[in-house]
């Protein structure tokens, strides 16, 4: 991006909150300025005017939290900066529109043969911060294969914890350090991968009932991936331990208490988020336990699946700025609270969203993404894949502390343009959420 910082700039200074804001505040629905015509995504800096964009955020974009009609509205008109009429489909794109992403909502617990997607999952990574055994053999897919029987949360939870005590490298796999695999793509050019076996989800009907659903996975490079939606190419899969992300959470707690001077992070606070680069954990020192660079490992790993997924080349893929990956905060915790973040588009051509908190630890959240009309809501460790063109909100959080690290990265364009609409009720469809067996 033209107005992207240089690599020797430091996000956690005083002065520079500016620039911290650059990268989200590109992509990020800014409902105060309004977008001029043809800047849709290099515009939108709030890196002159933090101080006051600070104090509108606060005094007047807040009390806007909830009322997402508003930026919805400004989509709808061709007035925000995500406004389709800004962004003409090119000629052979994958058109979304809203009706064609998925069935309508279920009323029963009937179990249905659409393929949406979801599921199990086996434990990917060694703790960050431990020494990291050698890569095991990923298990096999029937193995972790649900059972037919409706799933609850509390089985979901144990399931997920047992994941702690599998220590199976991937991320911060040894193989990301023998230095003759460094620059090898794991990638070459793959087809399209196979459909590999059924697998379940569940989800909200309107009355708010849980509904178990069946649908299909497919095992891209070693990892099974849950398809969210097979058009768009929305898709999950397990990579953290739970130990693996408290570790992270901690020490991106630390590096934000001693970097702020104690003010936390208000203190990085922008319009839209609470976020703080990985990059500047890897400057002060934290690894993944075998001295490597956290936000290399983060990368090399999800991007493997990414290229494998998508077809292309993993070694392609690059974060969009220095400043990604980051985490992200969001929390009832504090004053006003940070609740969640407005629709909008990343405008990068494809989101990773690595789910940090565990599932306990916060009501509501997720990540509604509009054409499919649901809300996607991960479990701990588990990682969603969206293309970055597809309109999508952090839905808020009506209680506790929503930790993730996301990524905008460049280097495949998925050619996803969607051209869903902010009419309907989509209130009611971010109740529709899928959620994830761990
Ligand atoms: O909170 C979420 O689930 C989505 C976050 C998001 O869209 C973003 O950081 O760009
Ligand atoms: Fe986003």
């Amino acid at each position: 991006m033209g107005n992207s910082p240089s690599s020797s700039e430091s996000y956690g200074s005083d002065s520079d909150n500016a620039d911290s804001d650059n990268a989200r505040s590109e992509m990020i629905t800014e409902p105060v300025q309004k977008p001029r015509q043809g800047e849709i995504l290099e515009s939108q800096h709030f890196a002159d005017s933090w101080q006051a964009s600070a104090a509108a955020a606060r005094n007047e974009l807040e009390p806007m939290r909830g009322e997402n009609n508003n930026n919805v509205q400004n989509v709808e008109n061709g007035q925000g900066m995500f406004s389709p009429a800004l962004k003409p489909p090119k000629s052979g794109d994958l058109k979304v529109g809203v009706n064609s992403a998925f069935s309508p909502v279920r009323r029963t617990r009937k179990r249905s043969k659409k393929a949406l997607a979801v599921s199990s999952s086996t434990s990917l990574v060694s703790p960050p911060l431990q020494p990291t055994p050698k890569p095991a053999p990923q298990a096999p897919l029937d193995s972790s294969a649900p059972s037919n029987q409706p799933k609850t949360k509390s089985k979901t939870k144990s399931k997920s914890k047992s994941k702690s005590s599998t220590l199976v490298s991937r991320i911060f796999g040894s193989e990301a350090g023998q230095s003759s695999k460094e620059n090898e793509d794991p990638n070459p050019s793959l087809p399209p991968p196979s459909v590999s076996g059924k697998v379940s989800y569940v989800c909200h009907d309107d009355e708010e009932n849980l509904v178990t659903t069946d649908c299909v996975a497919k095992v891209v490079d070693g990892t099974k991936c849950y398809i969210v939606d097979e058009k768009t190419g929305c898709f999950v899969f397990d990579l953290l331990t739970p130990e693996e992300c408290r570790s992270l959470i901690q020490s991106a707690e630390s590096h934000v208490q001693s970097s702020t001077g104690g003010s936390g992070w208000r203190k990085l606070y922008t319009y839209t988020k609470m976020d703080l680069p990985m990059q500047d954990l890897a400057n002060a020192g934290v690894t993944d336990g075998e001295g490597r660079n956290i936000k290399e490992s983060l990368m090399r790993r999800i991007c493997s699946v990414i290229g494998s997924y998508y077809g292309c080349s993993a070694s392609a893929l690059r974060p969009r700025t220095w400043k990604e990956p980051h985490f992200l905060k969001y929390s009832t915790d504090v004053a006003p609270p940070h609740c969640g973040v407005e629709m909008h588009y990343d405008g990068c051509n494809i989101t990773w969203n690595l789910m940090l908190s565990d599932e306990t630890d916060y009501d509501g959240g997720g990540t509604y993404i509009r054409c499919l009309r649901k809300t996607v809501k991960l479990l701990q460790g588990q990682v969603l894949i969206h293309p970055g063109e597809l309109f999508h909100k952090g839905v808020d959080i009506t209680r506790g502390t929503r930790y993730l690290a996301v990524c905008f990265v460049d280097g495949h364009d998925p050619e996803i343009q969607d051209l869903s609409s902010g009419k309907g009720n989509h209130e009611l469809w971010e109740k529709n959420t899928v959620t994830y067996f761990g």
